[in-house]
């Protein structure tokens, strides 16, 4: 996940391959809370891991359910049976509407009948959300519900900890045009108390987002209840209704979440060698709504084929063609819809979309207004949206209103035909349904590797070259090339192997050879703050100072260096790179925008690494120190193969009186500046 103030996607070109998408939130949540509530255990595979879920899963700890994990994607749940074994809880749901609505209803239903209360909050833009219509339905019941707050919105006090009646004899009235989830929680709640009575509940009004109460009524009969339906107005819960465990329940993928491959293989060339887009875990079968996001997206010129658990998408019609849509069966894809109309040859309309107005954001508000910033001429509506192409695209910074949505949805912007970067903005908000969009966007987008972004960070040894790029790239989310470890790895590996590193034997042309060919074949693996070479860890082994030396001896071999070259052209990779280094910005990546030739003096950068050592436990002597500095740093600039030396267009940033957060501002601030994104 990119847990980083904003993240600049390059332009891209093409995409092609396949992605394997997270669990559905929607159904997600619905099992993990039917589990619970279910005699006997459940185990639950595929479930989705995001903020949404571990809300889910929080809570019903908290409510006394024992849930062990049962694998990377499955836990195994120990049903409650209905009774409650904790009779007092206060519960934060974040804004995870998917947890807030379901456990109101459940709880309301556990405090009055079985005498408990609890107290559930969330996030302020979850006490923004209404809940009126629930509320009112759990009164009429019977049950006692405050809201914390203002009236119709969380936070809410359900129960006093007395048992109260529940009317069940009178059919439930509940609203059903502000959110579906309304009655989605009284279908998930109601079979608790129908044991006596046959429960009705009455739609009073239209009722919005159908195609989510199919996936109620479908999970609800997995979980052994059933649900007569009477158009979409009346609803019975029979006499004697009880949940069972269906033992084994597999989540599937997100049909939300497809929407945005669905729209990305509708606007991307296939990258050749490829056919395509495939997703895969979700069919046209799918018990999701969302999948019906499909035909919307035929409709403008897809091309997708199911494939049995899986969808192929390739571009076809091009440019797409604009539509007029109702889009009130899949509210929340449809926003995908919203950008997949900025390659339209016309204004796209989307109608009926007022729901909106109340996720995570005033949805329509906010693409309206990031739309906008791309060029794009958006008219909004109470309850539409209508989308007219930029005819001359902009660099946009987007805000994302920490809505998931928002975020996936303008990544796609990154296709635009101008070539021009996007700016997303605190791209972390993925993770309510998908926290590794942007790491599967980025496995199947290509793009010319010039249009990758690197910054190179060159300098003699200890000037912090290894600590300043390792920052950057961690606040850019950019990935990381420390390509002195490659040096350093081939001097260890011609230790390991018995060969000779002594300059004298280096001159040898044979012996010269026979380092290339060791370079070339190196077995190296880099994971997260670890170095393997052959399949040992070497992390500490490279570090030390003889490694160093080494290095900047087998460095003077040109095969060495020759052999090396591939393996950093390959790191430059999407969405961007940091590559330290002596010839970074010379050699391996002239072309690259920004380049700083990190330095300080020799005296600086020997207690530098002196205390480094030190800190380790490494004994080191300064005066020998700063003697093998100063014979590395001559080495290193007096080699007749890509020796260390400025380049042409490099900054230069002496940092012997700044101190390692400084000289991150510098860079960062050089870096920003030279973007040129809009400031908001
Ligand atoms: N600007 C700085 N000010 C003070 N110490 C620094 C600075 N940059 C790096 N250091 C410290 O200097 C030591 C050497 O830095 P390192 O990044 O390993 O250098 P290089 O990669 O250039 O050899 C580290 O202990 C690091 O914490
Ligand atoms: N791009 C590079 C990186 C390192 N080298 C050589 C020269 C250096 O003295 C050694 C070790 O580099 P490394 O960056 O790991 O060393 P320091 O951390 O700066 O001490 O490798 C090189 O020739 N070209």
């Amino acid at each position: 996940m990119f847990d980083i103030p904003s993240l600049d996607i390059p332009s891209l070109s093409s995409a092609g391959g396949r992605v394997r998408l997270p669990g559905s939130k929607s159904i997600s949540n619905r099992v993990l809370l039917l589990a619970a509530l279910s005699d006997g255990p459940t185990l639950v595979e595929d479930l989705l891991d995001s903020d949404d879920t571990r809300v889910m899963l929080a809570a019903l700890r908290q409510l006394g359910c024992a849930i062990e994990e049962a694998g990377p994607a499955s836990v195994r749940v120990q049903g409650l049976g209905g009774r409650l074994p904790v009779r007092e809880a206060a519960l934060f749901l974040g804004n995870a509407g998917t947890a807030m609505r379901p456990l109101t209803a459940a709880l309301a239903l556990m405090a009055a009948s079985q005498g408990a209360r609890f107290e559930l909050s969330g996030v302020p833009r979850m006490h923004e959300r209404p809940i009126g219509d629930l509320v009112d339905a759990l009164r009429q019941l019977g049950c006692p519900v405050q809201c914390l707050q203002t009236e119709g919105y969380p936070p809410l006090r359900l129960g006093d900890g007395a048992p109260h009646p529940l009317h069940l004899n009178e059919p439930i009235r509940v609203r059903g045009d502000v959110s579906s989830q309304f009655l989605t929680a009284l279908l998930l709640a109601l079979p608790l108390v129908a044991q006596e009575h046959d429960v009705v509940i009455e739609v009073v009004t239209e009722l919005i987002s159908k195609p989510y109460i199919e996936i109620t009524l479908n999970l609800l009969q997995r979980f052994g209840v059933r649900v007569r339906r009477e158009g979409w107005q009346r609803f019975t819960i029979a006499r004697g209704s009880r949940y069972a465990s269906p033992g084994r329940i597999a989540v599937e993928a997100d049909a939300s979440s497809a929407s945005y491959f669905i729209a990305l293989g509708a606007i991307a060339p296939a990258t050749p060698g490829t056919d395509g887009i495939v997703i895969e875990g979700v069919g046209l079968d799918s018990i999701q709504g969302d999948i019906r996001f499909v035909e919307a997206a035929r409709l403008m010129g897809a091309e997708v084929v199911d494939e049995g658990n899986a969808l192929r998408v390739r571009r076809d019609t091009w440019p797409l063609k604009a539509i007029d849509l109702d889009c009130n069966h899949i509210p929340d894809a449809a926003m995908t819809l919203a950008v997949m109309a900025l390659y339209a040859n016309g204004t796209t309309t989307l109608r009926n979309i007022a729901s909106w107005r109340v996720k995570e954001t005033d949805r329509i508000a906010a693409m309206a207004i990031e739309g906008r910033k791309l060029g794009a001429t958006i008219e909004e509506g109470a309850d539409y949206l209508r989308v007219t192409p930029p005819t001359a695209w902009k660099k946009a910074n987007i805000h994302t209103y920490d809505d998931h949505r928002v975020a996936m949805c303008f990544s796609l912007a990154a296709f635009n035909p101008a070539r021009l970067p996007v700016r997303i903005e605190d791209p972390k908000c993925v993770g309510k349904t998908f926290p590794d969009y942007f790491e599967t966007l980025f496995s199947v987008c290509h793009t010319p590797a010039e249009r990758i972004p690197v910054v190179c960070i060159d300098g003699p040894t200890a000037s912090g070259k290894g600590t300043l790029a390792a920052e950057l790239a961690s606040r850019l989310g950019y990935h990381l090339l420390d390509s002195g470890a490659l040096y350093r790895l081939v001097g260890l590996a011609a230790e390991r192997e018995g060969l000779s590193t002594t300059e004298a034997d280096l001159r040898e042309p044979a012996h010269a050879e026979r380092l290339g060919r060791l370079a070339a074949g190196l077995d190296v693996r880099f994971t997260p703050g670890k170095t393997w070479l052959e399949g040992e860890d070497v992390t500490e082994a490279l570090r030390t100072e003889s490694a160093g030396m080494a290095a900047s001896r087998v460095s003077a071999v040109p095969q060495v260096r020759t052999a090396l070259v591939d393996l950093q052209l390959q790191m430059r990779r999407l969405p961007g790179l940091v590559a330290d280094g002596r010839d970074m910005g010379t050699v391996i990546f002239p072309g690259a925008p920004l380049k700083i030739y990190l330095t300080a003096s020799a005296g600086q950068r020997a207690q530098r690494r002196h205390k480094q050592l030190i800190s380790k436990g490494i004994p080191a002597i300064l005066a020998d120190l700063l003697a093998d500095l100063e014979a590395r740093d001559a080495r290193d600039m007096n080699r007749a193969h890509a020796p260390l030396k400025p380049a042409e267009d490099a900054v230069l940033l002496d940092n012997s009186e700044l101190d390692i957060e400084q000289s991150v501002q510098f860079v960062l601030k050089r870096w920003h500046g030279q973007q040129a994104f809009p400031v908001r």
